[in-house]
C-alpha cells in the first residue's frame, strides 16, 4: 500500500515549504506483472524547471505521470509535493471534456474548482495562452483532437498553478501548434513550474532544463539536459567538400586514428576518432595532406536524441 504523506496545502498539512523541489518521490513503484509498470522511481522536479521525461514507448511515462497526479495508486513509495496540492494542474494527453460545453465554459468550470473568485478576465487569458479565443464559444465536442488538446492546457492553466504536470502536451498538434504549446511552456520557466512528457526529443531539449530519461519502468538518467548531451558527445566531425568525398573518405578510412568514416551525402563527410584529442590533433593535418577543397570542417552537434539512444542502448 503507498504511503503518502499528508498533501500540503490540505486541511492539517504543514504550510508548503518555499525552498527544494517542487515534487519528488521515493521509490515509486507500480507493478503490472511480467516486468511492466515502473520501479523504485526516485524523481526530483526543481522548483521552477521545466522537466521533461522522456522513454521508449512502454517505457512507464504515463503510469508515473499518473501515481504523481493521484489517477493511480502506487503498490508503494512516496509522493511529496513542495507546492500546495491545490495549486497543482494535471493534463492528460487525450483530455476528455462535456461535448456540450463551450471552451469558456469548461475553463470557468475547472478554474472555479480551485478559485470560487475566479474572474472573466482569467477565463479569457488562458484560453489565449493556449491560442483558443477564437474558439471561446464552441462546443467542446466540436474540437478537433489538437483542439481538445489545447483545451485541456488552458483548464489547467486558468487557476494559475504552481505545477503542471503534462502528459505528452503536443502529441496531437502539428508542427505550428507544437512550437506554440512549447513556447508556452518555456516562457513558464521560473514561475511555474512543468512536468512534461514526450516522445519528441528535440522538443524536450528545445525547452527542457531538467530531464529524465525512464526505461522498462527505470530512471536511467535524472539531471541537467545540458550535461547528459555534454556526457554523450560523440568525436565526430562533419566536412563539406567540393567534389564528392569519395578520395577523401579513403584517406580518412586509412588513418589508425579513426574509428569510423562514412559519406552522409555527395560531399559531406562524417568522420568519426577514436578520442577528442586524436580527432583535434589530427583532423586538419590529414586535409590539408589530402588537397581537398574544404568548404567547411566541425564537430557534429551532440544532441538529446543521440545521448538518448546512447543511454537506452540503441545504436544510431
Ligand atoms: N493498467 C495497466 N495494466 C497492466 N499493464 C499496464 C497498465 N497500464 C500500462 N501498462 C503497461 O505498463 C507499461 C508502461 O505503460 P505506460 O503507458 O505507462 O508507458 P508510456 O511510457 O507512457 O508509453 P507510451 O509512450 O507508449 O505512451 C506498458 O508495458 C503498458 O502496456
Amino acid at each position: 500500500m503507498a504511503q503518502f504523506p499528508p498533501l500540503p496545502g490540505a486541511p492539517g498539512a504543514p504550510a508548503a515549504p518555499e525552498t527544494g523541489p517542487a515534487l519528488h518521490t521515493h521509490g515509486l513503484t507500480r507493478d503490472y506483472g511480467r516486468g511492466t509498470g515502473v520501479f523504485d522511481v526516485a524523481l526530483a522536479v526543481p522548483r521552477g524547471s521545466v522537466y521533461g521525461l522522456v522513454g521508449p514507448n512502454g517505457a512507464g511515462k504515463t503510469t508515473l505521470l499518473s501515481l504523481i497526479s493521484g489517477m493511480r495508486r502506487a503498490d508503494r513509495g512516496e509522493v511529496e509535493f513542495g507546492v500546495p496540492r491545490d495549486r497543482v494542474a494535471v493534463c492528460t494527453d487525450v483530455p476528455e471534456f462535456e461535448p456540450w460545453l463551450s471552451a469558456a465554459e469548461v475553463v470557468e468550470l475547472a478554474g472555479r474548482l480551485v478559485h470560487a473568485d475566479l474572474r472573466p478576465e482569467n477565463v479569457k487569458t488562458a484560453l489565449h495562452r493556449a491560442g483558443l479565443s477564437e474558439a471561446a464559444d464552441r462546443k467542446a465536442g466540436s474540437f478537433s483532437r489538437g483542439m481538445t488538446q489545447r483545451l485541456g492546457l488552458a483548464a489547467a492553466l486558468v487557476a494559475e498553478p504552481a505545477l503542471m504536470i503534462l502528459d505528452e502536451p503536443t502529441s496531437a498538434l502539428d508542427p505550428r501548434g507544437r512550437a506554440e504549446v512549447l513556447d508556452l511552456v518555456a516562457g513558464m520557466r521560473g514561475r511555474t513550474t512543468v512536468i512534461f512528457s514526450s516522445h519528441i526529443l528535440a522538443d524536450v531539449q528545445r525547452v527542457c532544463d531538467q530531464v529524465g530519461v525512464l526505461r522498462a519502468g527505470r530512471m536511467l538518467y535524472q539531471g541537467p539536459v545540458a550535461e547528459l548531451v555534454a556526457e554523450h558527445m560523440r568525436p565526430t566531425w562533419l566536412i563539406r567538400v567540393r567534389d564528392d568525398g569519395g578520395a577523401l573518405l579513403r584517406t580518412f578510412a586509412a588513418e589508425d586514428w579513426v574509428a569510423r568514416v562514412s559519406s552522409i551525402r555527395p560531399g559531406l563527410v562524417r568522420v568519426q576518432a577514436r578520442t577528442v584529442e586524436e580527432g583535434e590533433r589530427n583532423i586538419l593535418g590529414v586535409l590539408d595532406r589530402s588537397g581537398a577543397r574544404v568548404i567547411s570542417v566541425g564537430p557534429e552537434e551532440s544532441d538529446l536524441e543521440s545521448a538518448f539512444l546512447s543511454i537506452t542502448g540503441a545504436a544510431r
